[in-house]
C-alpha cells in the first residue's frame, strides 16, 4: 500500500538546518498495524505528516496505492487525503458546536454523500464504537474515551485504506486507554490498516508490527505476534521492556 524509498524531510530555521527523516525506506502492506516509537524528536509526527499528505518531502520518493505522492500538488493530495485517509489525533480535534453524530457525519457531509445514505452509515458507526446513546451529546458533554471513540467513528466513517493515529491514547486514563485501543485492535483485524504513532511501548501489543526511530531513521523494525508479546514479558528482556527504555527520552 505504501512504499517510502530514501525519503528526507528537513526543516530549516535561523539559518540552522533540522534533520527530520533522514533517507528513510519503508514499507506498508494492507492488513498491518504500525507502531511508530521513538524518543521525543526522532521525527515520529514528521513521518506521519508525510504518510498523511500534510507535508511534503525534499527527496525520495513516496509511493500511496497507485499514486507517486512526492510528485503531487497540493490539491491533488487534498483530493487523495479525503478519498483514502482518516486521521486520529491526540486531542481528538472534534467540532465543539456539533453533536456526537453531526461530527461523525461531517466527512461524508465534505464528500457530498446523499442525506439518506449518511443516516445510515452514521447509525451504524454510532453502533461499532458503542456510543449510539450519545448521539446528541455535544463533544464536552463526554469523558476522554467517548471522545476519542467519537473521532475513530468520524475516521472510519469514509472507510479510509489507511487510518493515521497521532497518539491516540495520549491523553486518555489507563482504562480509557485500554478501551481504544482494543477497538482500533478490533477495526484492524477486520480489515483496516493503521499507523500510529504512541509513547507507550505496551500498547504496541495491539498491533502487528512496531518500528522504533532514532535521529529520523529506523533502528529497529519487529513482527509483533501475541505469541512474542507473552514471551517477551516473560523474559522482561525483549522489545517491550527495550521500547520502554527508549521511548522515555
Ligand atoms: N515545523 C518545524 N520547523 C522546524 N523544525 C521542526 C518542525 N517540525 C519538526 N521539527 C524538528 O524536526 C525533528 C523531528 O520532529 P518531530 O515532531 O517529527 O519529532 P517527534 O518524534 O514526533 O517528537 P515528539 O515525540 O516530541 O512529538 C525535531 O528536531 C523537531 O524539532
Amino acid at each position: 500500500m505504501i512504499k517510502l524509498q530514501k525519503i528526507a524531510k528537513s526543516f530549516i530555521g535561523d539559518e540552522i538546518e533540522t534533520v527530520a527523516i533522514d533517507g528513510m525506506d519503508l514499507t506498508i502492506d494492507k492488513g498491518e498495524f504500525l507502531s511508530i516509537l521513538g524518543p521525543s524528536g526522532c521525527g515520529k509526527s514528521t513521518l506521519l505528516n508525510v504518510l498523511g499528505m500534510l507535508d511534503t518531502v525534499n527527496s525520495g520518493e513516496f509511493h500511496f496505492l497507485n499514486h507517486q505522492v512526492a510528485t503531487l500538488g497540493e490539491a491533488q493530495r487534498a483530493k487523495l487525503r479525503k478519498q483514502h485517509l482518516g486521521f486520529i489525533f491526540q486531542n481528538f480535534n472534534l467540532i465543539d458546536e456539533l453533536t456526537v453524530e453531526q461530527n461523525i457525519e461531517l466527512p461524508l457531509y465534505y464528500q457530498k454523500v446523499a442525506k439518506s445514505e449518511r443516516k445510515a452509515r452514521v447509525e451504524a458507526v454510532l453502533k461499532r464504537v458503542d456510543i449510539s446513546h450519545r448521539r446528541h451529546h455535544l463533544p464536552a458533554k463526554l469523558s476522554g474515551g467517548q471522545q476519542q471513540r467519537v473521532a475513530i467513528a468520524r475516521a472510519i466513517i469514509t472507510e479510509p485504506d489507511l487510518i493515521l493515529a497521532d497518539e491516540p491514547t495520549g491523553n486518555l486514563d489507563s482504562n480509557n486507554s485500554a478501551q481504544v485501543m482494543a477497538l482500533l485492535q478490533q477495526l484492524n483485524r477486520e480489515g483496516a490498516t493503521i499507523v500510529m504513532v504512541t509513547h507507550a511501548p505496551e500498547h504496541i501489543s495491539y498491533g502487528t508490527r512496531a518500528i522504533e526511530l532514532l535521529d529520523g531513521k529506523i533502528i529497529s523494525d519487529q513482527s509483533i505476534s501475541e505469541q512474542s508479546i507473552s514471551d517477551e514479558s516473560i523474559s522482561d528482556q525483549g522489545i517491550t521492556a527495550e521500547l520502554q527504555e527508549v521511548s522515555c527520552g
